[in-house]
């Protein structure tokens, strides 16, 4: 039988729970051990935890993973679920780092409608089922949230543009809810990524009242054919002109 949750309750619960597979499975795996083995034990445990889970609360949905082959039964689907079970990756790997997630949305008939996102090693949730208010703007430089491996070549310039600081971490998910906590106030990105890698992150912030769109300030589009989805921005609604501004200037 269908679970009778609703779908926000739902993928809230489901990547908390994919959240305390992997850490445990963080925690058993030796100190000592290959780096790679517990990436590969991360995105393979949480990944089977979420299609069980939704194999039998959703039976009927689409599920499109990072870590499943690609069904094309998603573009005739109604509704897909766009799972990242393990984003941060890497830095699930470097004990005890605490930035990396799990995201679970819900897209319904051409939208992102519901999502999760877990941080598990921080015991936190950010999710469409409570959704959390956008914290005071501090009056300070404007800190961006970039990637903490991979610095963009553009990032000087965006930088110089808007006089912003860095704040680097991993993960798609954690720099996004990074605006919702007070820690950042803008996630930018370009150069390569993945639907799962932001649908979860854009659902919950949009939900909130954060500004969600591509670099040329188109909407982001989920369930696609192709689901490489290359690039976003994440901002307080009242930074939205001025960051939209400042990336036309840039060359990606
Ligand atoms: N240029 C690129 N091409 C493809 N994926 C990218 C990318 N830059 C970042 N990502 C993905 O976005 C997520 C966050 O990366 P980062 O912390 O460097 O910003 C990671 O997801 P995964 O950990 O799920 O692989 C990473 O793989
Ligand atoms: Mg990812």
């Amino acid at each position: 039988m269908a679970d009778p949750r609703n779908d926000h309750i739902l993928a809230r619960d489901l990547a908390v729970e994919a959240g305390k597979v992997l850490l445990a499975i963080r925690a058993d795996f030796p100190q000592d051990g290959d780096p790679k083995a517990l990436r590969d034990a991360g995105d393979r445990g949480s990944h089977d935890f979420l299609m069980d889970a939704l194999a039998q609360a959703r039976p009927d949905d689409a599920v499109l993973s990072e870590e499943g082959a690609d069904n094309p039964v998603r573009l005739r689907s109604e509704r897909v679920w766009i799972v990242d079970p393990l984003d941060g990756t890497r830095e699930f790997s470097e004990r005890p780092r605490d930035d990396w997630a799990v995201h679970v949305a819900l897209w319904e008939r051409g939208e992102l409608v519901a999502g999760a996102v877990a941080l598990p090693a921080r015991d936190q949730v950010f999710s469409t089922d409570a959704v959390p208010a956008i914290p005071e703007a501090t009056g300070g430089p404007i800190r961006l949230a970039v990637s903490r491996s991979r610095p963009p070549a553009w990032l000087p310039g965006l930088v110089e543009a808007l006089d912003a600081e860095l704040v680097p971490m991993g993960s798609a998910g954690v720099k996004a809810v990074s605006v919702l906590d007070g820690s950042t106030d803008a996630y930018v990105h370009a150069g390569g990524q993945y639907e799962w890698d932001s649908a979860a992150p854009v659902v919950v912030a949009a939900a909130a009242g954060l500004f969600t769109s591509r670099v040329d300030g188109s909407k982001l589009l989920y369930n696609q054919p192709n689901v490489s989805l290359p690039d976003l921005i994440v901002c307080r609604p009242e930074l939205a002109e001025q960051v939209l501004a400042a990336v036309a200037t840039l060359e990606f």
